[in-house]
């Protein structure tokens, strides 16, 4: 599956590597226009298309067999929100290749203790291994853009063993890293409460022992 395909310059080259391609497209210009310049090239491409005429974070099922491949040049604004909400939904996916902003890709695919590492690497890393598979200068795009770009490529692996649900870990990933200047211990104190020994007040023993004394209501 594709998500973006424009004017279908890639959706063309996945065709003619012989993939069957749905392709999902915000803009309905776009979407009606796609599978008219694929025709116009072979009926034979064009039986192997089906465009989607959606917003991609609004998607939940696809027509035809699930989906086993994920291959896009990603709305940069949306890139990450798309890629994560693709691998949620579509567990089929079994293996993406997309181009994203060059800061973003390394982001993606930034192991613990860079830098760059923050919630996309966390929340890519629940559902695959990721890796930095080139990258792409701004000059070959027209009218040339202000940013770099990288291709980066996922492969789905079994999400870690965890009693908690996806949700809870995602929720403390994002507490974890919502305040990038505090330590981990402040950031989830919120959440988790402070990690600081309880104070004599709140201990179990003196509690039970202040309750026992108070009369019953
Ligand atoms: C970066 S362009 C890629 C175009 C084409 N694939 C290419 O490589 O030249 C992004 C495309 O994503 C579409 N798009 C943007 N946001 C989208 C969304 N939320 N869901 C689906 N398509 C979206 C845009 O209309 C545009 O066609």
């Amino acid at each position: 599956m594709e998500v973006g395909p424009g004017l279908g310059s890639l959706t063309l080259g996945l065709l003619e590597a012989g993939a069957s391609v749905v392709a999902v497209e915000i803009d309905p210009t776009l979407a009606r226009q796609i599978p008219e310049t694929v025709a116009g090239r072979s009926a034979d491409l064009a039986a192997r298309l089906t465009v989607v005429p959606a917003d991609a974070l609004d998607v939940t099922e696809l027509p035809g067999e699930p989906p086993t491949a994920l291959v896009a040049n990603l709305p940069y604004n949306v890139a990450v929100p798309v890629l994560l909400t693709f691998l949620e939904r579509f567990d089929s996916l079994e293996r993406v290749l997309v181009m994203v902003q060059a800061e973003v890709a390394d982001r993606l695919a930034a192991a613990p203790g860079s830098k760059v590492y923050g919630v996309p690497s966390v929340k890519a890393a629940w559902y695959a291994s990721a890796r930095r598979a080139g990258t792409v200068g701004r000059s070959v795009f027209w009218p040339v853009p202000n940013v770099d770009s990288a291709l980066v490529a996922l492969e789905r692996r079994d999400p870690p063993t965890t009693t908690a649900t996806r949700e809870e870990v995602f929720a403390v990933v994002d507490a974890a890293f919502a305040q990038r200047r505090k330590t981990l211990r402040a950031a989830l104190a919120r959440t988790a409460g402070s990690g600081r020994p309880p104070s004599a007040c709140s201990s179990p023993r003196v509690s039970t022992r202040r309750h026992a004394a108070r009369p019953s209501p």
